[in-house]
């Protein structure tokens, strides 16, 4: 199994998500539907908790100096997503960008392949001229 596809099939744990957290990610959670998954989770046998979190995204807002220099990260982000196959929710306003990351496959659980690549997203954040990163916020 790829480290792709094995990373799809692993939740992330509470530590992954603490890290994301104090790097700028907002971890937003909604109780799943009443209705029961679409595809219930594989048996536990696979790496799957016996129930899946509830309906989890990652959350995060960017500023750059301009449009152009948006769009040079929101280039280095498609790349490593389309690396990943895994890709990202995202709305750019000229020098804005909103990214939310969640694993459709696996019902809006949260997974380590959305880890994977919000930890790419915060390299290129940083390298790329992140106002937010650079004030803290
Ligand atoms: C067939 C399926 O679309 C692919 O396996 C990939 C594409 N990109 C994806 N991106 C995200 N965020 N979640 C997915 O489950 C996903 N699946």
């Amino acid at each position: 199994m790829s480290s792709n596809a094995s990373a799809r099939n692993t939740f992330a744990t509470p530590e992954q998500l603490s890290t994301l957290s104090t790097s700028g990610w907002n971890l937003i959670s909604s109780s799943p539907a009443s209705a029961p998954l679409a595809n219930p989770p594989a048996a536990e046998s696979e790496g799957y908790a016996a129930q899946p979190p509830s309906q989890q995204r990652l959350h995060r807002s960017f500023e750059f100096k301009d449009f152009s220099q948006a769009w040079a990260f929101m280039s280095r982000c498609a790349l490593a997503a389309e690396k990943l196959n895994h890709h990202p929710e995202w709305s750019n306003v000229w020098n804005k960008v909103e990214i939310e990351l969640t694993t459709h496959d696996r019902d809006g659980a949260l997974t380590g392949l959305d880890v994977k690549l919000a930890e790419r997203i915060s390299v290129f954040a940083q390298e790329g001229g992140d106002r937010k990163a650079a004030a803290g916020v």
